[in-house]
């Protein structure tokens, strides 16, 4: 059983005794945003009703996998020496039926995959991610279900005529199944976050994190709305929770389950916005029809608008021609006789001053219509605050601790995963009672340019972080120049996030990226043509040697089981995952070997040592093979059984990494061009020889065990080549290792400044 995951004084994971861990994997996977039963894509057209009238009867089971597939899947991530797994579900999925109708099929579903991730060999880390993007399908993203719009007295057959949402499924033809794609028509690459700024997702986002303050006539069953949805989204949260204790209490005993996520990817709606009558210069993406929110309320209520539209060029968004929208007579909220029924399906009872068939902004008089009169914005800085933390360090934890509180309360032990807002720190908490040494930090990272322009551009980086968190007087100087200072550039945005989230949360809070990822359909999809993935390994390469510099856990956005190259991860055109069934036939194709499913032969086992190190006193017979049996490492990266067939960019996702340090970790980095990996750590210091090694993971695919070569500043060491594991025993204090591949004399790993100080050189022969 994999072991217990503890934090070490200086925030990272560690087991009990201190040695260093570090959590690497994939989000698994992007299908729970869809429905399974009936399969609803976000390529399915809606061409009737039923899409709105049946989204109480959908099922998600068999997403994210079909049971009898999970043990292949886990093996082939085990295969990376993964050992970790985001596992994304949606609030949708639990409770489609109505609010406290939970599907408990869908959560022993849930609780049966877990089960069999458990039991593939020695299993998994597991940790759970409510996910959400821009609050649900019905407003062009994933995870809460419908009800939750009726409950904001919100339409949603409407918000395509009132452009109060962007959804993919009004963009394909329902005769041809096909997208339709014409210029002004089509659906845009990456277009779906703009409903980041749309009625339905803003007016939501508002609410849920902020209805009491800004929406107090929004009062449903007693409740104001900010309550009843949080109360609803976390009661869901803590059903499956529960459901997974009382049904199978192992997936927690035994270290499978380690944790919950809060909600992924939060965001403030309206809340900080100081005039709702333009579009926020600070907004970084604009792409599309993009009204202000004033126009947003006018088209929400059916008023005709003329607003500006933007399109991506070289230099960034510009904008293009404006765009007349017109309504039509059609209001983006429930009349009184479609809210009526609804209210009854629901048992809802609504406060009498909350009318139907009104903007709720309208409502609490943000703007007015009067007859015969343009309408007035009356308070266009209706939402605005003294300063941007407000949101972060009030409405976000306001929410954070109603579901820390819930979490707590279940459980003590398992980890409790807080994610600020995308690319933004965290709240301060340190100090806080909501802050315990079970409490980690997420962050994600997209790279801004390979993200919207869908390609691996090796000249012109920009600094993403930095830009979205206003760091340049002026953004050109966001601009990085040249492949190298684009992958240090990276690596610093990385390294940065991790510091201002320990200075807001303390040292002692490890930061884990539960996102990262890269678009594998660049440049129009070309790879799936000619099979060179060279652009996408480049894109990798760059955020896996980011991550490693700091020794970063972290999750992969994605593996999609579904993916398909036509349909990408069968969700508003985003094509993430790291894995895909039509890439099968590439890896037979570029390798000279054949993945192999069965233990490789005995005899690629060696085991080295260094010569006698000046201080050593872990003096060893100058080299050795031993007969290796069962690894002593209780950690899920370990598989003999190898399978390599379907991942993409497979060279840059396979790298080596120090599954436990026995010590601390001070530097790493894995050359892809000359397949050499540098690993510099601190040593524990041990009263007697250590019989304790670090493990680092050496994928044979980069380290064809008959041509290792490898030195190391002391110790000796055993390379396991059925389980990819490398033993290093080593002394205590600074210590650095080389690995890589004989054809060349020496190793010569970039970044490595102790070549004049080193031991002789040991190569396995
Ligand atoms: C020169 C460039 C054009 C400058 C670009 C500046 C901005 C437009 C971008 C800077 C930061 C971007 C945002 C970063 C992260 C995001 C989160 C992401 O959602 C998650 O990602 C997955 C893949 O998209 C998705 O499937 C998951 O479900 C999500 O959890 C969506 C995009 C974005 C909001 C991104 C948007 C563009 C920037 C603001």
């Amino acid at each position: 059983m994999p072991a217990k995951i503890h934090i070490s004084a200086n925030g990272e994971f560690c087991d009990e005794d201190g040695s260093v861990i570090q959590l690497r994997g994939v989000n698994l996977d992007p299908s729970v945003k869809i429905p399974a039963k009936p399969f609803l894509s976000t390529h399915a057209p809606i061409s009737d009703s039923t899409f709105f009238d049946d989204a109480d009867k959908v099922s998600f089971i068999n997403h994210p996998l079909i049971p009898e597939d999970i043990e292949q899947h886990i093996i082939r991530l085990k295969s990376l020496g993964y050992n970790t797994i985001r596992f994304p579900f949606t609030w949708e999925s639990l409770e489609h039926a109505g609010p406290g109708q939970y599907d408990f099929d869908y959560m022993d579903y849930v609780i049966e995959v877990l089960t069999k991730i458990n039991s593939a060999q020695q299993g998994m880390y597991v940790y759970l991610d409510p996910h959400q993007d821009v609050w649900s399908r019905f407003s062009g993203g994933s995870g809460a279900p419908l009800w939750t719009l009726y409950c904001a007295g919100f339409q949603p057959a409407n918000f395509l005529a009132t452009e109060a949402a962007i959804l993919h499924n009004y963009y394909i033809d329902p005769k041809t199944g096909r997208e339709v794609d014409k210029d002004e028509e089509s659906y845009l690459k990456m277009v779906w976050p703009t409903n980041y700024f749309k009625l339905a997702c803003q007016t939501m986002f508002t609410l849920f994190f902020g209805g009491k303050q800004f929406a107090p006539k929004c009062i449903i069953n007693g409740k104001n709305i900010q309550d009843y949805l949080q109360g609803k989204f976390n009661d869901a949260i803590m059903a499956l929770c529960k459901r997974i204790k009382d049904k199978a209490p192992e997936l927690f005993e035994s270290n499978c389950v380690i944790g919950l996520e809060s909600i992924n990817e939060p965001n403030c709606g309206y809340i900080g916005e100081t005039n709702l009558d333009a579009i926020p210069k600070e907004r970084d993406l604009k792409l599309g029809r993009t009204p202000t929110a004033f126009q947003s309320f006018l088209l929400g209520e059916g008023i005709e608008c003329t607003v500006d539209q933007y399109k991506k060029t070289f230099f960034g968004f510009s904008k293009g021609k404006p765009c007349t929208v017109n309504p039509k007579g059609k209001k983006a909220w429930l009349s009184a006789q479609e809210r009526d029924m609804i209210d009854a399906k629901y048992n809802w009872e609504r406060n009498p001053e909350w009318k139907p068939n009104t903007c709720i902004w309208k409502l609490h008089g943000v703007w007015e219509t009067q007859e015969n009169k343009s309408p007035v914005l009356l308070k266009p800085n209706y939402f605005s605050q003294i300063d941007e933390t407000i949101f972060i360090n009030n409405h976000f934890v306001e929410y954070y601790t109603g579901i820390y509180k819930k979490f707590r309360a279940f459980d003590k032990e398992l980890f409790i995963i807080i994610q600020p807002p995308v690319m933004k720190p965290p709240p301060n908490l340190q100090n806080s009672e909501i802050l315990d040494n079970r409490t980690i930090c997420a962050c994600h990272f997209y790279d801004g340019m390979t993200l919207m322009y869908k390609t691996w551009n090796k000249r012109i980086g920009i600094d993403t972080y930095g830009l979205v968190n206003k760091k340049y007087l002026n953004p050109a100087f966001a601009v990085v120049l040249g492949e190298n200072n684009i992958r240090k550039c990276i690596r610093k945005q990385l390294s940065e996030m991790q510091k201002d989230a320990k200075a807001m949360l303390g040292k002692k809070v490890p930061v884990f990226f539960t996102e990262i990822g890269i678009p594998f359909d660049m440049d129009d999809k070309k790879a799936y043509i000619t099979n060179d993935y060279s652009s996408q390994t480049a894109a990798l390469d760059a955020l896996g040697f980011a991550l490693e510099g700091s020794n970063l856990s972290y999750s992969l956005w994605c593996y999609c089981s579904i993916n398909s190259h036509a349909w990408g991860d069968n969700w508003n055109n985003e094509d993430f995952s790291i894995w895909s069934p039509d890439d099968k036939p590439l890896y037979h194709n570029t390798q000279s070997k054949t993945p192999t499913r069965e233990p490789s032969p005995a005899s690629t086992a060696v085991s080295v040592s260094t010569p006698k190190s000046k201080s050593s006193s872990l003096s060893q017979p100058p080299s050795f093979i031993k007969p290796h049996g069962k690894l002593e490492l209780d950690s899920p990266s370990c598989t003999l059984e190898i399978d390599l067939s379907g991942f993409r960019a497979l060279d840059a996702i396979m790298r080596p990494f120090p599954i436990k340090i026995h010590g601390t970790f001070e530097f790493a980095e894995f050359n892809l061009h000359n397949k050499s990996y540098l690993l510099k750590i601190i040593g524990k210091t041990t009263p007697e020889r250590t019989t304790v090694p670090t493990y680092i993971f050496v994928p044979r695919h980069h380290f064809t065990p008959s041509h290792l070569s490898i030195r190391s500043s002391s110790g000796h060491y055993t390379y396991n080549a059925n389980y990819q594991v490398l033993e290093w025993f080593h002394e205590s204090g600074y210590q650095f290792i080389e690995i890589c591949v004989k054809s060349r004399s020496r190793c010569s790993t970039p970044g490595s400044d102790d070549s004049n100080d080193l031991p002789a050189e040991c190569i396995i022969s």
